[in-house]
């Protein structure tokens, strides 16, 4: 064999030394990691005890002990591209440290993992120049193509749900129920059922016999598995794939022998992090990887992970109950450990989040079962290796606070922020937040200190203020112009119609409302005859926008259409920016012509094989953690990472553990939501248990969601490291959906969550007093 190991290595006294002075920095777990030879091993550990750090030291060990190299790879898999950064650079500057070459390994999310997989064997898997991936309008085109096909076919089914449970109703409602149920209520079901039962490999057969199994009131999953089956062979008419089916693709090349002997060949052991939340389908292609090629009952696979902070298992069918048998395998082995010391938090801030579990678990709050594994946080020990372990408090820790409204929420942040990254500007701190709108509702306040009455100016003190949020925002603008485009070159389709309000509503230029009997008939509001009776004011808004575009849409030559929709939009000036770098990127693949015809599929491929970088700031990864940088990041995204000072605002009961409730306007089968019931109900399945019915699934349901959002609420908590900052303000908006900052609004009482209260009252010293 050709040995690859061309850069100078250092002597063997020098590696050995360097090693040794690694592995003494170890903790107990850690040491587990570091100490790896080959064979299954897992780690469960709570929120801060070094999993990651263990886990990159642990890959540097086996690199510089096995001298693996391009065509023997340690294959390392996170779960989200920030993780992969940060392992990856930290595996590298070890590397460097030791004087070892940086190659040897690839530290991938399991996307790009199945993606690599999948396209290797185009026999078994996939072949990239044929199938393409789906976009999310092609998907939900596609998705109410097949509720229509389905309604019909099953004219008794569809009047059953149509009627619900109304005895009477008019014409106008009649056509406004046939739309949500149309564009919203059965594509939604068809959505979630399929990537349920995908990503646990069930095909629309397996779910068709799982429906027949189990007869139920209503056929809910009957429905689901047609719609299922419809998507499928619309899918490969025409040549389109989904991530599920990626992973599908991957396990079929893996089932192929002498594929399978060519990618196990290569990979000498695989170490997944956040373990909790895979799901078994993805497992199951991590297994075979990880197999020995020469000894099929050696499976060199190291996972870890926190099953307290498993936030995944309501979108997808991953579940902590997997890592949790995958544990107990390896325990039978003596090849289980467990780390439950933690150095990043002040003891307050591992109080209060070892408080939380206690409670959550002792209130019954998410429904019988337990959230929460009940596991404590411990300090660590005095002689840790961790250099300021556990380090002392800023203000008192953990703070609570309950703001007047939402907008004195933001300012109270910007003052606390402002003061602590003055005094320290080498510490950093970051809001996290439960959904992106809130995100940008904080940032928007923050930018505009004048226009909302805040005292401090963040820009002004040379505070960087990162909303992770407007990456996305601007990553989603060629599909946005696109939606806009196929609009105005299309206005008379209701799907194009209502994709264009929506887009409106998103981005605030529109109140949001149901549109479902307006969009049945664009004709009469895009195109009015003067004895039409006119919108209802808040329509009015929408119809002036749709209008004025039209009218551009007669007047403008393409590009300069685009450029003007872009403004309509307001855009801010990295999002124009992005525009006008896909208006060039498409005049260049067209050669000069620019017609519509021409265009629109160049336009729907970049889209589609995400053909386009949106203008970046730098590495959108490398951004989130910075000195004197305030960064505004959801809950979920936040895993894994860490800052000096956290504020979690707009902690309300309707957030965390949120509300199971179904607008009045797309209930159809008593208070249930089909798309849960069917998700719980496939999800019953998958764990073996019995098929709950329509009641028990939407229960089941919502105890998932409430436990979900406490572990959530868990995460979230032990990202900080000396300062926990935590509000509800005592008024909100009623939804966050529905709330236009930009516009008139008006604030409710807002009730706080109740994890929130019990831990005022556990940490009274906590509980601070706002001067109005
Ligand atoms: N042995 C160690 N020596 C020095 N620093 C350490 C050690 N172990 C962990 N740390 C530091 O502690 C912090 C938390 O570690 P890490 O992010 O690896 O924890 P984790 O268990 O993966 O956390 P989470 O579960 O919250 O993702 C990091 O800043 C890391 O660098």
């Amino acid at each position: 064999m050709v040995n690859t190991l061309v850069t100078p290595v250092p002597s063997l006294g020098e590696l050995e030394l360097g090693l040794a002075k690694l592995r003494n920095t170890l903790r107990p777990g850690q040491r587990e990691l570091a100490n790896w030879l080959d064979g299954p091993l897992a780690v469960s550990a709570v929120p801060g005890a070094g999993k990651s750090h263990g886990m990159a030291i642990g890959a540097v060990m086996t690199l510089a002990q096995s001298q693996l190299h391009r065509q023997k790879q340690l294959v390392i898999v996170t779960f989200t591209r920030s993780a992969t950064a940060n392992i990856k650079s930290r595996i590298r500057q070890h590397l460097a440290n030791l004087g070892l070459p940086r190659y040897g390994f690839s530290v991938q999310t399991l996307h790009g993992l199945a993606l690599n997989i999948a396209a290797s064997n185009i026999r078994h898997g996939l072949d990239l120049s044929q199938a393409t991936l789906i976009t999310d309008v092609q998907k939900s085109r596609i998705l109410r193509r097949c509720a229509q096909e389905w309604q019909q076919d099953h004219p008794r089914a569809w009047q059953i749900l149509l009627d619900g449970q109304a005895t009477e109703y008019e014409e106008t409602e009649l056509i406004r129920r046939r739309t949500a149920l149309l564009s919203e209520v059965l594509p939604k079901l068809a959505q979630t059922s399929i990537a349920a039962a995908k990503s646990s490999n069930l095909s629309p057969a397996d779910l068709a016999n799982l429906a027949a199994g189990h007869p139920d009131a209503y056929p809910i999953l009957e429905i689901a598995a047609d719609l299922y089956g419809r998507y499928q062979t619309h899918l490969s008419a025409r040549g389109l794939i989904d991530y599920d089916e990626m992973i599908l693709a991957a396990l079929r090349v893996l089932a192929d022998p002498e594929s399978r002997r060519h990618w196990q060949t290569q990979v000498y052991g695989v170490f997944e992090d956040e373990a909790q939340d895979s799901t078994p389908l993805q497992t199951e292609l991590l297994k075979i990887l990880a197999t020995d090629p020469l000894n099929p009952h050696l499976v060199n696979l190291v996972r870890v992970g926190d099953p307290n902070q498993a936030i995944n298992s309501t979108f997808t069918p991953a579940d902590p109950i997997f890592f949790a048998q995958f544990c107990q395998a390896c325990a039978d082995q003596s090849r289980f450990f467990t780390m439950n010391q933690a150095g990043r938090s002040s003891q307050i801030i591992i109080d209060a989040a070892n408080y939380l579990v206690a409670w959550t678990n002792g209130t019954q709050v998410a429904g019988p079962e337990l959230p929460f594994q009940p596991q404590k946080i411990e300090l660590v020990s005095p002689d840790d290796p961790q250099p300021d372990a556990n380090p002392a408090a800023t203000g008192r820790g953990l703070e609570i606070y309950a703001p007047r409204d939402v907008i004195h929420t933001v300012a109270l942040i910007g003052e606390r922020v402002g003061q602590l990254l003055t005094e320290n500007p080498q510490a950093n701190a970051a809001v996290l937040v439960r959904e992106n709108k809130q995100g940008r509702f904080v940032t928007d306040v923050l930018a505009q200190p004048e226009k909302f009455g805040l005292n401090t100016n963040l820009a002004g003190l040379g505070i960087t203020v990162y909303d992770t949020g407007s990456e996305a925002r601007r990553s989603h603008v060629p599909a946005e112009l696109l939606n806009m485009l196929l609009f105005l070159h299309r206005p008379h389709s209701p799907g194009y119609f209502k994709a264009a309000l929506d887009i409106f509503t998103a981005r605030q230029l529109i109140r949001r409302q149901d549109w479902n009997a307006l969009v049945s008939q664009p004709e009469l509001f895009l195109f009015p005859s003067p004895i039409d009776p006119g919108p209802h004011p808040d329509e009015q808004a929408a119809q002036q926008l749709c209008q004025a575009l039209l009218q551009a849409r007669l007047n403008l030559a393409l590009y300069p259409l685009i450029a003007y929709v872009a403004n309509v939009l307001q855009y801010d000036p990295t999002e124009l920016a992005t525009a006008d770098k896909l208006i060039s990127q498409l005049a260049q693949q067209a050669g000069g012509q620019q017609t519509w015809t021409r265009i629109s599929p160049i336009w729907q491929e970049i889209v589609s094989e995400e053909k386009f970088d949106a203008v970046e700031l730098g590495d959108p990864d490398s951004n989130l953690i910075r000195p004197r940088q305030l960064t505004i990041m959801t809950m979920h995204k936040a895993k894994g990472l860490d800052w000096d000072y956290v504020f979690l605002p707009f902690l309300h009961d309707t957030v965390i553990p949120g509300n199971p409730w179904v607008p009045g306007s797309l209930k159809f089968l008593g208070h249930a939501n089909l798309e849960e019931v069917a998700r719980a109900q496939i999800r019953s399945a998958v764990h073996q248990r019995p098929i709950p019915d329509i009641n028990g699934a939407w229960e089941h349901a919502n105890h998932l969601k409430a436990a979900e959002a406490y572990r959530l609420l868990y995460v979230a908590m032990t990202r900080a490291k000396r300062l926990l900052w935590m509000s509800a303000a005592i008024n909100g908006p009623f939804s966050w959906a529905s709330f236009n900052w930009h516009q008139s609004y008006k604030f409710d009482p807002k009730k706080p969550c109740p994890a929130l209260d019990a831990l005022r009252k556990q940490f009274p010293q906590s509980q601070m007093s706002i001067t109005y």
